[in-house]
């Protein structure tokens, strides 16, 4: 019904791309302690993966990232955890140089103990490319992603985008797009059915906001991975549904 098994990979004990579609619940608070707190709430809801939302801390000192990080994983046990810097350009609240998300990124790699790392395709491509390197020697899966959070895209467009996120050399390949209508949720659906045949990784597809809910319930269907729900009523991007109904929604539709 779902994913083909040319597209799956495993991390830990979990299988990425597989027949189920992945629940992954976002961890976006301001400070280091306040997110470890939401992490372990979050675990409360048993996701499949948690992401943790690194550019929403304002905590000064982000060396002790790599540490929450490692915190989060002990309360996490064998859950994947995916980092992600998201810039302002692309939705998030990072307005970090390059240079800096590196030099982050860098110490992420090497010393927590994180299974997926997000890398935004639009950011300095010489920097990305040395990011994905280091991941590659330290066992970490990288995330190609791309956002927009003003519109969708034509269909060749998204699927390109999410082909070069392969091309890259990424693990997994991610989208999210703001839809003005039906008709661009259609578009990402189809481009999602399109990918499934198309590339060789899992990938990632959602259509955001109101009228895009029904991709974070049901692109699974069409070859999307992991769908994004929320756990404390505070979703990291908009349109998000709780993480309950989301598996209520999710058996329906996977039974
Ligand atoms: O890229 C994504 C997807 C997302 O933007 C969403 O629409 O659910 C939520 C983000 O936290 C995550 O990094």
């Amino acid at each position: 019904m779902n994913n083909s098994n040319k597209s799956s990979i495993m991390i830990r004990n979990t299988k990425l791309g597989g027949k189920h579609t992945l629940i992954c619940v976002p961890i976006m608070e301001d400070t280091i302690r306040e997110s470890i707190l939401a992490c372990e709430r979050a675990a409360l809801f048993n996701p499949d993966v948690v992401e943790a939302r690194i550019d929403k801390i304002v905590d000064t000192d982000k060396d002790i990232i790599p540490s929450m990080l490692l915190n989060m994983r002990k309360l996490l046990g064998d859950k994947p955890l995916i980092a992600t810097y998201r810039s302002v350009t692309e939705g998030g609240w990072g307005n970090m140089p390059p240079r800096e998300i590196y030099e982050l990124y860098k110490e992420i790699i090497e010393e927590s103990d994180i299974d997926i790392l997000d890398i935004e395709m639009s950011m300095d491509r010489k920097v990305v490319m040395e990011l994905q390197q280091l991941c590659r020697q330290k066992g970490v899966k990288v995330m190609f992603s791309h956002h927009n959070f003003e519109d969708t895209p034509d269909e060749p467009e998204i699927l390109s985008i999410l082909k070069e996120g392969e091309r890259l050399g990424g693990d997994i390949s991610k989208i999210a797009l703001m839809p003005n209508n039906g008709k661009d949720v259609l578009k990402l659906l189809n481009a999602t059915y399109a990918a499934k045949t198309e590339l060789s990784i899992p990938f990632v597809a959602i259509s955001m906001g109101k009228k895009g809910k029904i991709s974070r319930m049901g692109a699974g269907v069409f070859g999307s991975a992991i769908t994004f729900a929320q756990a404390d009523h505070n979703p990291s991007a908009p349109g998000q549904i709780s993480i309950q109904e989301m598996r209520v929604i999710l058996n329906c539709l996977e039974e």
